[in-house]
């Protein structure tokens, strides 16, 4: 187990979901960077607060942490997750970026594709490892975050074959893991899913189960056939009954209101530019064009949806 300390950048609901499961696994304090510490903490001096975990079973742990701006660091990060929103991450990680050791070890849990890209270009000596996970939080209030829904967090290394001794740190953690071989892959079987649903859900202001209605199922079969054109053409592999696994994805989380779709309601930027809008871009440097993809972002940019 590394003696270095573990710092959070982005203290959101995945941030503190993480810092709190790291204080129950390692019994160390972690830091949370954030970039308005009013928001977080009152006191002037002092760094130090308490964060709240409601656990799946509605139980409470309280866990402490050191909550600092960047700027406020002053000694080397060697170990870093990065919990912003895909759109944030590459500015958060430049912002500590004179206080990130050469060789440091930074895991990205952000959704969608082409942040991950973009913070290993701009980072190339550290071990870039990126997290792709079906866990749910919420946040209550400042440092207090619900646990909402059981998943899995696939770990795997991005731009280094680097010891798997990072990995190892979360053998019997709390959250469930899992090491993956080929994490480009595993984002990319994700980003097939997100595709097909999370811009609809916020075109149409819908739960996930409401997809499945006739009208919204074929723009959701339409926008799957341009998934697996563009898999094809790269020659990357989807499963044979991707249409299958959308609307099964849509059966078991009916209820639910997609991230996007909760980001739209409350006119929060969405991560459509790393989700629909990266399946546009890597399309067109293959000289191919998705009428239902743009057609489905011009209709949200209609709507007034950011990303
Ligand atoms: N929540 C969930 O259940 C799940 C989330 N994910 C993914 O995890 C990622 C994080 O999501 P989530 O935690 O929900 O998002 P949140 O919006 O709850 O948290 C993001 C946090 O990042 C902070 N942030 C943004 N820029 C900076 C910066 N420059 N420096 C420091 N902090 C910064 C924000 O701070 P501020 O308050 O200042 O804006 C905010 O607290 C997303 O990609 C999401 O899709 C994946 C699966 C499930
Ligand atoms: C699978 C899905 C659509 C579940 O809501 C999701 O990943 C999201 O909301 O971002």
């Amino acid at each position: 187990m590394s003696s270095h300390p573990w710092y959070i950048l982005g203290a959101g609901s995945i941030g503190c979901l993480w810092a709190a499961t790291l204080h129950l696994a390692t019994g160390c304090s972690p830091v949370m960077i954030v970039r308005n510490r009013e928001h977080y903490i009152n006191k002037k001096t002092d760094n130090t607060a308490v964060l709240t975990l409601t656990h799946l079973d509605k139980t409470e742990t309280r866990h402490p942490v050191s909550v600092m701006t960047a700027d406020e660091i002053t000694t080397p990060i060697h170990q870093l997750i990065v919990c912003t929103k895909a759109g944030d991450a590459l500015t958060a990680m430049n912002s500590i970026r004179p206080v990130l050791a050469k060789h440091g070890n930074v895991l990205l849990l952000q959704n969608g594709m082409g942040s991950q890209e973009a913070v290993a270009k701009a980072f190339p000596t550290q071990n870039i490892w990126i997290g792709s996970t079906t866990d749910g939080a919420w946040i209550r209030e400042p440092l207090h975050v619900h646990h909402a829904g059981q998943g899995l967090t696939e770990i795997g290394c991005f731009n280094h074959q680097s010891a798997t001794e990072f990995l190892c740190q979360f053998q019997g953690f709390p959250l469930k893991m899992t090491a993956s071989k080929d994490i480009k892959n595993v984002l990319w079987q994700k980003l097939a899913v997100n595709c097909a649903i999370n811009g609809l859900t916020a075109l149409f202001d819908c739960q996930n189960g409401a997809l499945l209605d006739n009208d919204k199922k074929s723009l959701m079969d339409e926008l799957t056939d341009e998934f697996v054109h563009v898999s094809n053409t790269l020659g990357r592999t989807t499963p044979e009954s991707l249409h299958e696994k959308v609307y099964e994805v849509c059966r078991l989380t009916a209820a639910n209101h997609s991230s996007t779709c909760m980001d739209a309601r409350l006119q929060r930027r969405t991560e459509l530019a790393f989700i629909n809008g990266y399946l546009i871009r890597v399309a067109e440097k293959e000289g191919l064009t998705l009428p239902a993809h743009q057609q489905l972002m011009d209709r949200l940019s209609q709507k007034g949806v950011r990303w």
